[in-house]
C-alpha cells in the first residue's frame, strides 16, 4: 500500500487516540507545571504506561521548562514516542526456508483472534501464498465454524476436529496435511483462554510441542492477539501468554474503537515483544503491518 494510504488508514483507525493527543491546541501555553500535568495525564489516559509517561514528561520539562508549546515541541514528544517504540527486530513475519511456515495464534476470547486469522490469510494469500488453517480451538462449538467461514471467504484449506476433539490431534493432522499438500503457510487457531485456566495454557502448551516435533524450526511465531481496549489488562495477559508458550509478536486488535493506542507503547517497553500488526477496524483490510513512524505521526494529526 502506498504510504498515503498507509497513513490514513492508520490516521482513521487511530483517531480516538489522536483526540488526546491534541497538542496542537495546546500551541501558545506556556509549558510549566499545569501544563505538564495535563500532558502527563494525556498519556496515562492513553495507557503509555507509568515509567514511559514518566519519561516523556521529565524530557519535555528538562528542553520546554518556561518555553511556549510550539511545533517544535509537538516534534520533540513525536521524536521522543518514536525512541520508546525502536525495536531493532524486524516487524515482519518469520517464513521458513521449507514449507510450511507455521504461526501459531493465541489470545483470550473475543480479543478479535480469529478475525486477525481472516485478515493474515487474506494478506498471505494476496502474496500468492497458499494457506491451510487449524481449528484447534474445539473447546468453544462455534469457533471452527466461524474459521470454516473465513477461510471459504479467503480460499483457504482448513483442517478442523469434532467438537471437544483434542486440539494437539487436531495440530498433528493439521501438519500432516501441510506438509502433504506443500502448503506455504500453516495458521494455528487455538482456543481463547483466560489465564487463571492453567490446563488450559498446558493445552497450549501441547499444541505448541506438536507444531515443533511435526515441523522442523516450527512454530515460526508465536502470535498474541491482544485487545488494545483492554488497556493494562492487555499487557498482563501477554506477561501470563508469554511465560507459557514464548510469544514471539503482538497483533493488536481494536485500535479504532479506543483511546488507549498508547498500549503500543506499554507493549514494547513493558513486556518487549514486538507488535507486528495492528487491526484498525473490522474490514479485511483493517490489519496492517506496524509501523512505528506511521503510527506516531497518525497520532497527532
Ligand atoms: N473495530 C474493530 N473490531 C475488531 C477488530 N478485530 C476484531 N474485531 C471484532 O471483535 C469481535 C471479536 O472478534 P473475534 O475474531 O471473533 O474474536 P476471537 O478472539 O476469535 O473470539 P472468540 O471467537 O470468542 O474466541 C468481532 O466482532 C470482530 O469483528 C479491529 O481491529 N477493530
Amino acid at each position: 500500500m502506498a504510504i498515503k494510504g498507509l497513513l490514513d488508514r492508520f490516521r482513521k483507525g487511530l483517531s480516538k487516540t489522536a483526540q488526546l493527543f491534541n497538542i496542537r491546541s495546546w500551541f501558545g501555553r506556556k509549558v510549566d507545571q499545569s501544563f505538564l500535568d495535563d500532558l502527563e495525564a494525556r498519556l496515562i489516559q492513553a495507557d503509555v504506561g507509568v515509567k514511559s509517561t514518566q519519561r516523556i514528561v521529565d524530557r519535555v520539562r528538562e528542553a520546554y521548562s518556561d518555553k511556549t508549546a510550539d511545533d517544535d515541541l509537538l516534534n520533540f514528544v513525536k521524536a521522543e514516542l518514536k525512541a520508546l517504540l525502536v525495536d531493532p527486530r524486524p516487524g515482519t513475519l518469520a517464513v521458513s526456508p521449507s514449507k510450511p511456515t507455521v504461526y501459531l495464534i493465541a489470545g483470550v476470547n473475543g480479543s478479535g483472534k480469529t478475525t486477525s486469522i481472516a485478515k493474515l490469510a487474506q494478506r498471505l494469500k494476496d502474496e500468492g501464498k497458499t494457506i491451510l488453517l487449524a481449528a484447534c480451538d474445539t473447546f468453544r462449538a462455534a469457533a471452527a465454524d466461524q474459521l470454516t467461514v473465513w477461510a471459504t471467504r479467503s480460499g483457504s484449506d482448513i483442517v478442523k476436529g469434532a467438537p471437544g476433539a483434542d486440539p494437539a490431534s487436531v495440530a498433528h493432522d493439521a501438519c500432516d496435511r501441510a506438509l502433504a499438500r506443500g502448503a506455504d503457510v500453516l495458521i494455528v487457531d487455538t482456543a481463547g483462554r483466560l489465564h487463571t485456566q492453567s490446563h488450559l495454557m498446558r493445552e497450549l502448551e501441547k499444541v505448541r510441542g506438536v507444531l515443533h516435533r511435526k515441523i522442523s524450526g516450527a512454530p515460526h511465531e508465536v502470535l498474541l492477539v491482544l485487545d488494545a481496549t483492554n488497556g493494562q489488562n492487555a499487557i498482563r495477559q501477554a506477561e501470563v501468554f508469554t511465560k507459557s508458550i514464548g510469544c514471539t509478536g503482538v497483533i493488536l486488535t481494536k485500535l479504532d474503537g479506543t483511546a488507549k493506542g498508547g498500549v503500543v507503547v506499554a507493549v514494547r517497553q513493558t513486556i518487549d515483544l514486538p507488535v507486528k500488526f495492528i487491526g484498525v477496524g473490522e474490514g479485511i483490510d483493517d490489519l496492517q503491518p506496524f509501523d512505528a513512524d506511521t503510527f506516531v505521526e497518525s497520532l497527532f494529526t
